[in-house]
């Protein structure tokens, strides 16, 4: 703003100078114009005079042919001058411009007023008295003298006005060299201020050009910043919300699923896939697929990717860089692959694969964002390994596997509810191993405890999935069988006992030849109405069958 009113003020000045300057020859221009005009009017007055002179002289001249011929014809031009020279003199009266020239014009109009009388009475005496009266009129000079003295004035006055042009002239030739000058300096002044305004104008709109670059520049630096912060912001939502889904994930596996709804979100055009590590493995499982991925084997070894050996990301653009074993399809033909360790702790929980991604610009940012969720799922599948390992724990017996007593009691509970509503049986079979004090006794605890994992084994592999089978305390355990009848579960006890007879109790190592172990069936609604009634009713059946002679299977009274 300031910038544009101090331009302003020197587009005035600029203005009023160059006014200024192409005015002064404009002036001197001006005088000369009225010297000339004197000059013109000068030679003008002259002409008069001369004129005047001229018809005198003729009309004088027209006098002595008369008187000389007698002859009318001669007086034509004295005829001429007679109407003409009032007209001429009064013209030179008016145009005479000083006092002086009034006065010599007056001078020479009165003798012009005494020569035509002095013609016109020596023409009338020619006409009525004769050649010789007339003669002697003439040679009385009094005419002479008149136009002597007018002569002389004129002559006079020519000699002042040829005075007066060649001062006027000399005065003329000054001044238009003057104004030569002074027009060569105008022009040249002109042109500096003109140059100087188109400096300043130039260096004016250079600066704004400068400014407005600089101003487009900082606008486009803002808006990618805007940009940039927008898709951090939808990404951190989008993270967020995806550690949330983790958070709430009943267990590993469904994590992967939820990692598998959020990617395309937070890298759209990108495959992937996810791998978990076993436990206690050194393989990875194919948990989760999302976009369209290339060919990934269900399972790897932990040596198949140079990310999971190296324990960091390893990328490969394609050109003949080395490849992971666990592609299936050659790098050139999928480039942008990136494969990431998901690591917590210094415990390796799996490998995020990913396919598609820019081999060109946008590969650091595609990577940045690959990395961070690579890291927070991996400590979002941490705590979702830790909360399933407390979970399992909190209802897992350690040494068999089996669900605890605890886990037993609340499950009984649910199934015999859901039994009454549903109106289907629910059974329970007790095991209780034969003599199993004498393996802990002839072997030790160690053999007794495999012996212990073995019979658990036998349990989980004789029931239906949706069955539960629980380490009741000791060495007696428990199986509950919902929509099972009391001859079902009879039948499945019987089974299993006949299986266990025929297992090694300690495969690893020196231990029973065989074991055997008594059950004791109890059913609802058949035996009893309530849990406990329920468990109680299979205890006794166990009692029986151990009171009959073991390895056999009773049912509920
Ligand atoms: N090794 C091992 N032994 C256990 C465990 N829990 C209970 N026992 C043992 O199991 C044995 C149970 O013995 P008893 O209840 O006398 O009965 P039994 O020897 O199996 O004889 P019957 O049941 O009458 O056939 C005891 O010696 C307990 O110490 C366990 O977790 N590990």
């Amino acid at each position: 703003m300031r910038r544009a009113t101090h331009l302003g003020f020197v587009a005035a000045a600029v203005f009023t100078v160059m006014v200024l300057v192409a005015a002064v020859p404009f002036w001197l221009n001006r005088s000369v114009n009225v010297m000339l005009a004197q000059a013109r009017a000068e030679l003008l007055a002259q002409q008069r005079l001369d004129d005047i002179l001229t018809s005198v002289r003729d009309a004088e001249t027209a006098q002595r042919g008369f008187i000389v011929t007698g002859n009318d014809a001669f007086l034509e031009p004295y005829e001429q001058a007679r109407r003409t020279l009032p007209g001429a003199l009064h013209e030179a009266k008016e145009k005479a411009r000083t006092d002086a020239e009034r006065a010599t014009v007056w001078r020479i109009s009165r003798l012009v007023d005494l020569k035509l009388a002095e013609l016109d009475e020596t023409i009338q005496l020619r006409r009525h008295a004769g050649f010789e009266a007339a003669e002697r009129v003439v040679s009385s000079l009094r005419g002479k003298l008149y136009m002597d003295e007018l002569r002389r004035i004129v002559a006079a006055e020519q000699v002042r006005g040829k005075a007066r042009r060649d001062a006027l002239r000399a005065d003329l030739l000054a001044r238009s060299e003057k104004s030569f000058y002074v027009s060569v300096a105008a022009t040249a002044a002109n042109i500096l201020v003109l140059g100087v305004l188109l400096l300043v104008v130039t260096r004016v709109l250079r600066e704004r050009r400068a400014a407005a670059a600089q101003l487009e520049a900082q606008a486009g630096e803002l808006a990618q910043a805007v940009a940039l912060t927008t898709r951090h912001n939808r990404e951190l939502t989008v993270v967020a919300e995806l550690l949330r889904a983790v958070d709430a994930v009943p267990s590993v596996a469904a994590a992967g699923l939820v990692l598998a709804r959020a990617m395309p979100k937070l890298l759209p055009g990108v495959a992937g896939t996810l791998f978990l590590l076993r436990d206690d493995d050194n393989q990875l499982d194919r948990e989760a697929q999302w976009g369209t991925p290339s060919d990934q084997p269900p399972v790897i070894d932990i040596d198949a990717c140079w990310a999971l050996r190296h324990r960091a990301r390893y990328r490969t653009a394609g050109h003949g860089e080395p490849a992971c074993a666990h592609y299936r399809t050659p790098v050139d033909d999928a480039p942008g692959r990136l494969c990431i360790p998901l690591v917590t702790h210094d415990d390796l929980l799996g490998m995020l694969h990913l396919e598609g991604l820019a081999t060109g610009p946008g590969q650091d940012e595609q990577e940045r964002v690959a990395v961070t969720i690579a890291e927070q799922f991996a400590l979002a599948l941490g705590s979702a390994r830790l909360r399933e390992s407390l979970r399992r724990q909190s209802v897992l017996d350690p040494l068999t596997g089996l669900f605890n007593r605890r886990h037993f009691d609340a499950a009984l509970k649910r199934e015999l509810a859901r039994a009454r509503r549903k109106n289907v049986p629910v059974s329970l079979v007790l095991v209780d191993i034969d003599h199993f004090k004498r393996v802990n006794d002839d072997y030790g605890h160690a053999v007794g405890d495999a012996v212990l994992r073995t019979i658990a084994q036998q349990l989980r592999q004789g029931i239906r999935e949706g069955d539960v089978a629980c380490r009741y305390g000791g060495e007696e355990m428990v199986l509950l069988l919902p929509e099972c009848a009391a001859a079902d579960a009879r039948a499945r006890a019987e089974a299993i006992r006949v299986a266990l007879a025929t297992v090694t109790p300690n495969p690893e190592g020196e231990g029973p030849e065989r074991i055997t172990a008594s059950f004791g069936v109890a059913s609802y609604p058949v035996h009893a109405q309530d849990a406990e009634s329920l468990f109680w009713a299979a205890d006794k059946a166990l009692y029986r069958a151990k009171q009959e002679g073991r390895n056999r299977v009773l049912m509920g009274a």
